[in-house]
């Protein structure tokens, strides 16, 4: 437990409507406080850090000077809203963060009606507050009143494509709107790309005083003091190679750059815009991640994301490893890989470090293109450069592969491309919760014509894939794996490719068959001995494959068992549905198997340790045990008894 700050003004704060009564000094104080406040918190539960140091004094500017909840604050990404959940109501529970039962680390309308936007992947928040408007114009019916519609969203969330398609709608529209740009020249990584680059030009030739507002309009919105910065700002921008501002051509008044962390700049640029706009204005903030935490601001990540730390020092309190991580053997493999053949290369959607391309990135700089967040592009990209002769690996995360599929049916599946889908932090990932669960590529990967679907039950294994993927040049090909560590296995140097389409079997039993897609084979082993101990023997096996499916080894566990069940990390839909098809229409039913498919539930699960979640989900060795008692109709004794 970290000693807890001294917060005499916070202590007063129960809404953000407290907020009104301090002086602008006090609200300097009030930072100070809800900025050790945060630190002492995610120094006992983790999470995200730098983010939210980054936007302190910006969240108590917002409240301060906004009628939030009437005013919807959406938060984009969201990973950022520790600060605004201590300000709206939260703070009793802000050490539950991201904990079973706790509080969500991510903005989540079921939790309070101070998050009018549920958000945690990126680039969402101004279609979303584009949404409010017009809705809000409408007069459309909202529980808590309609004012302003406020996006806040980061430099490197303003990377992704879907931000310009709602800046490009919101200047045809027209409508009031406020989006808030927090530009600390990061993203988890440093920002790659032009459009960073552009927001460095923006305000590399002025100093903050030099209150840049390119928009005619947008100068008589600002307060006096700033009037004549503004004028000289705006001359000195005509002077600029880029002629005015993109955000002016797409229809928005730009205002700024403004020192994110100065309240006496911040106050009154706000109050003039909730005063005097009428039609979509951009707010350019200039902030630091990691702001005010020394040891954040000295990460190369400036603190993005931590386990529980020690607040003098800064030192991580980390479990320690017993085996490396998936990540890290798919990182390490490729480059073994890469060193053979000249024409593996690799994209990234701004997670060198959390897919393990960074290992890549050292060793073969030119090979990897981090792309910025940007998944859609990411996939046609590396589709591109399978047609045009290299072997891209597109790694990353299952849930935000989500943002490419359209991508992957149609870019990559349709004309049979080469892209190696490397689907990292597949299955439930625990703290991140439900946004982040990897749960529906095993669907929406096996669903399409030719491409090949693996999923890897440990690390050696993963090493295989890897290989597999490498020497598949007859269209796409992918393979899953969880976040975290592996299972412990001894280790290949290298990876040896598998036959496409052939599983394996591991534990060899009589009464019942467990068929695993995936790291659920270590649980169905477990599983297996208990039943054992039971005197039911089990046959384990890993399929290996979702596409094409082992048919010779289904079939046989079908024919050769009372009872086939098959096990995977993923929802309904996926693995089991296909060995499903495959039993149907094999006519196998019939004959009177017992079939079962354990997968995910209908549900989103909510945010606890991996293995809690997959408790809730039913796919722990207990719940595995049960099920296979529970279809051979043997009564659940407890063992000890
Ligand atoms: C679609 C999607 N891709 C990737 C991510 C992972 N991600 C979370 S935060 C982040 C960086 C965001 O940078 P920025 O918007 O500048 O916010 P900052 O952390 O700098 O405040 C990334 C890449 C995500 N949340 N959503
Ligand atoms: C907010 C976000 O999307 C990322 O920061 C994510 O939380 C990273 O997850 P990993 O810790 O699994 O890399
Ligand atoms: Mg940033």
């Amino acid at each position: 437990m970290s000693d807890r700050p001294d917060t005499p003004l916070l202590d007063r704060v129960r809404t953000p409507a407290d907020l009104k009564g301090f002086s602008d000094a006090e609200l300097h104080q009030v930072a100070d406080e809800l900025r050790a406040e945060t630190i002492s918190a995610v120094s006992e539960t983790g999470g995200h850090l730098g983010a939210g140091l980054g936007v302190v004094e910006l969240t108590v500017a917002l409240h301060a000077v906004c009628d939030a909840p009437r005013d919807k604050i959406i938060w984009d990404v969201s990973h950022q809203c520790y600060p605004h959940k201590i300000l709206t109501g939260r703070r009793d529970r802000i050490r539950t963060l991201r904990q079973k039962d706790g509080l969500s680390g991510f903005t989540k309308r079921s939790e309070s009606p101070y998050d009018p936007f549920g958000a945690a992947h990126s680039s969402t928040s101004i279609s979303a507050a584009l949404g409010f408007a017009v809705a809000r114009d409408l007069g459309g019916a909202c529980e808590t009143g309609h004012g302003d519609a406020i996006a806040v969203i980061g430099d490197g969330a303003m990377s992704a494509g879907m931000a310009y398609e709602a800046m490009n709608n919101a200047g045809h529209l027209k409508k009031r709107l406020i989006v808030i740009l927090n530009d600390n020249e990061m993203s988890i990584a440093p920002p790659v790309g032009a459009l960073s680059s552009y927001l460095s030009r923006l305000y590399a030739e002025a100093p903050f005083q030099d209150l840049k507002a390119a928009a005619k309009g947008a100068v008589s919105f600002l307060p006096e003091p700033f009037r004549e910065g503004a004028k000289r700002a705006k001359d000195l921008l005509k002077g600029m190679a880029v002629g005015g501002t993109l955000f002016e051509a797409l229809g928005f008044s730009y205002l700024g750059p403004i020192d994110g962390h100065d309240l006496d700049s911040l106050l009154p640029v706000l109050r003039t815009v909730k005063a005097r706009a009428t039609g979509p204005i951009l707010i350019h903030v200039l902030t630091k991640k990691g702001k005010g935490y020394r040891p954040a601001e000295e990460r190369a990540d400036r603190g993005h994301a931590t386990a529980k730390f020690d607040v003098v020092s800064g030192t991580q309190v980390k479990a320690k490893s017993n085996a490396p991580s998936y990540t890290k053997i798919f990182g390490e493999t490729l480059v073994d890989l890469a060193e053979a053949d000249s024409r593996i290369c690799a994209v990234t959607a701004a997670m060198p470090d959390g897919t393990g391309l960074n290992l890549m990135a050292e060793r073969f700089p030119s090979r990897v293109f981090d792309v910025g967040i940007a998944e859609q592009h990411g996939v046609t990209f590396a589709a591109g450069l399978a047609a045009g002769g290299m072997r891209p690996f597109c790694a990353m995360y299952s849930t935000f592969l989500q943002r490419g599929y359209d991508q992957v049916v149609h870019d990559v599946a349709i004309q049979r491309l080469p892209v190696r889908f490397a689907i990292d932090r597949a299955g439930l990932v625990g703290a991140d919760g439900a946004t982040h669960a990897g749960s529906f590529d095993i669907g929406y990967m096996a669903s399409l014509p030719g491409v090949v679907v693996m999923a890897a039950a440990d690390e050696a294994e993963l090493r295989h894939m890897v290989a597999t993927a490498a020497a598949h040049d007859d269209g796409p090909i992918a393979f899953r794996y969880p976040r975290g560590e592996g299972v412990g296995v001894e280790m290949p140097e290298h990876g040896t490719p598998l036959e496409i389409g052939r599983g394996r079997v591991v534990r060899e039993g009589g009464r019942v068959a467990l068929l695993s897609f995936g790291t659920r084979l270590a649980e169905a082993l477990t599983a297996a001995e208990a039943l054992a101990a039971r005197g039911i023997e089990a046959t384990v096996a890993d399929a290996r494959f979702a596409k094409p499916l082992d048919r010779d080894l289904i079939l046989r566990l079908a024919r050769e068992h009372e009872a086939l069940i098959t096990l995977e990390e993923g929802a309904i839909g996926g693995f089991g549905s296909h060995v499903a098809q495959l039993l149907a229409e094999e006519g196998v039913f019939d004959t009177g198997l017992k079939f079962r498919s354990m997968v995910l539930p209908d549900s989103f699960i909510d945010q606890a340790s991996p293995s809690d979640m997959y408790a809730v989900a039913g796919l722990n060795s207990a719940e595995i045990e049960a099920k296979v008692l529970a279809t051979l109709g043997v009564a659940q004794v407890s063992r000890r008894a």
